[in-house]
């Protein structure tokens, strides 16, 4: 089936899995989604259920890109990666980073809704106690804070850390971040700003960053990343959205054709999982995930089936998004 000869098809959707979080991120127990198996290999799509069809279209493109197209060939066959640590206490936050895989970059989240920031402090402290002060932390806030909250906070957070290597998505707005960058010495990465925004490189044109964050599956693919990350000029750090190890996948395809990749990106998150699409999951070995693509088998897939009503969910939203794609069903 190709997407090029004349009308173009959706590839076999093979599998809808479902699989808890061992820890609530980003306010959601449990993760699922559909696996495509076309010419190239499997693709996964698996929009957040608070997107809508237009929003979710482009994680449908890159599910297609891996199923159809493949991916650029690598320049590099290991990608260092950062440990992500959730909103937890600080004991949970030691316990994480000692059993990342020898990770030795953190990226903790912050400003989660309800927590106070001496929380954050906690949990900041402890990170770098695990790490040891050779270890990088960077923090995410998911834009959560206004322009006068960051600059508050940034300084405070940056100390119990011990040093910042970045903060992503301090402020929602472009301008905030344009304002905060120049009045921090904490360098700011943008996450949001990239992902769910109408011009992407409004970040660029305003000095609004230092770093971009790119996910592959909500920027449309690997090959629209590396357009994009031509275009915006500025270091990357490639993270997931989340994905079983078939998403993954993508998201190392793209950190292994970047020319250049200077910081260690956000894809050891199947360990938020309980659980895998693919019997040997992409993990973290010595701090970096080595650039393969994993393959499910029928027990594997078998292992994490979702219910029927998720599936059927599932295949309403499918037809959504692929109407906004133009691939027939
Ligand atoms: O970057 C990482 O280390 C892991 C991925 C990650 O943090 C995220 C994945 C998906 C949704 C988000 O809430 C979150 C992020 O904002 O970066
Ligand atoms: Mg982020």
């Amino acid at each position: 089936m190709s997407l090029s000869a004349g009308a173009s098809l959706l590839p076999d959707v093979r599998a809808t899995y479902s699989l808890p979080m061992r820890t609530r991120f980003r306010g959601i127990t449990v993760r699922d989604g559909v696996l495509l198996r076309g010419d190239a290999g499997w693709g996964e799509v698996s929009p957040f259920w608070d997107y809508g069809p237009a929003e979710s279209a482009a994680w449908l493109r890159c599910g297609i890109e891996a199923a159809e197209e493949g991916w650029p060939e690598p320049v590099r066959a290991h990608i260092p990666v950062n440990v992500t640590v959730p909103a937890v206490g600080p004991e949970t936050a030691r316990r994480v980073v000692a059993e990342s895989g020898g990770c030795t970059t953190a990226k903790v989240k912050v400003a989660e809704r309800g927590q106070s920031p001496a929380e954050e402090q906690e949990r900041l402290e402890a990170v770098r106690d695990a790490l040891g002060p050779g270890g990088r932390i960077r923090i995410d806030a998911n834009a959560a804070w206004d322009l006068d909250t960051a600059l508050d906070r940034l300084p405070l957070l940056d100390r119990a850390a011990g040093g910042l290597e970045y903060a992503e998505q301090p402020c929602a707005a472009v301008e905030d971040l344009a304002a905060l960058r120049r009045r921090t010495e904490v360098p700011i990465a943008a996450d949001e700003s990239i992902r769910r925004a109408a011009d992407p490189l409004a970040v660029r044109r305003a000095g609004a960053a230092d770093v971009v964050v790119l996910k592959v599956q909500p920027l449309g693919g690997v090959r629209a990343c590396l357009r994009l990350a031509e275009e915006v000029a500025l270091p990357v750090v490639v993270s997931s959205a989340l994905e079983s190890s078939v998403g993954i996948a993508a998201g190392i395809a793209l950190a292994a054709a970047l020319p250049e990749l200077p910081y260690a990106c956000g894809l050891a998150t199947v360990h938020l999982l309980e659980g895998d699409t693919v019997p040997e999951p992409l993990l973290p070995v010595d701090g970096a995930i080595p650039v393969r693509r994993p393959e499910p088998t029928a027990e594997s897939l078998a292992a994490v089936r979702a219910d029927d009503d998720v599936a059927s969910r599932w295949r309403a939203r499918l037809a959504e998004m692929a109407a906004h794609v133009g691939v027939a069903r």
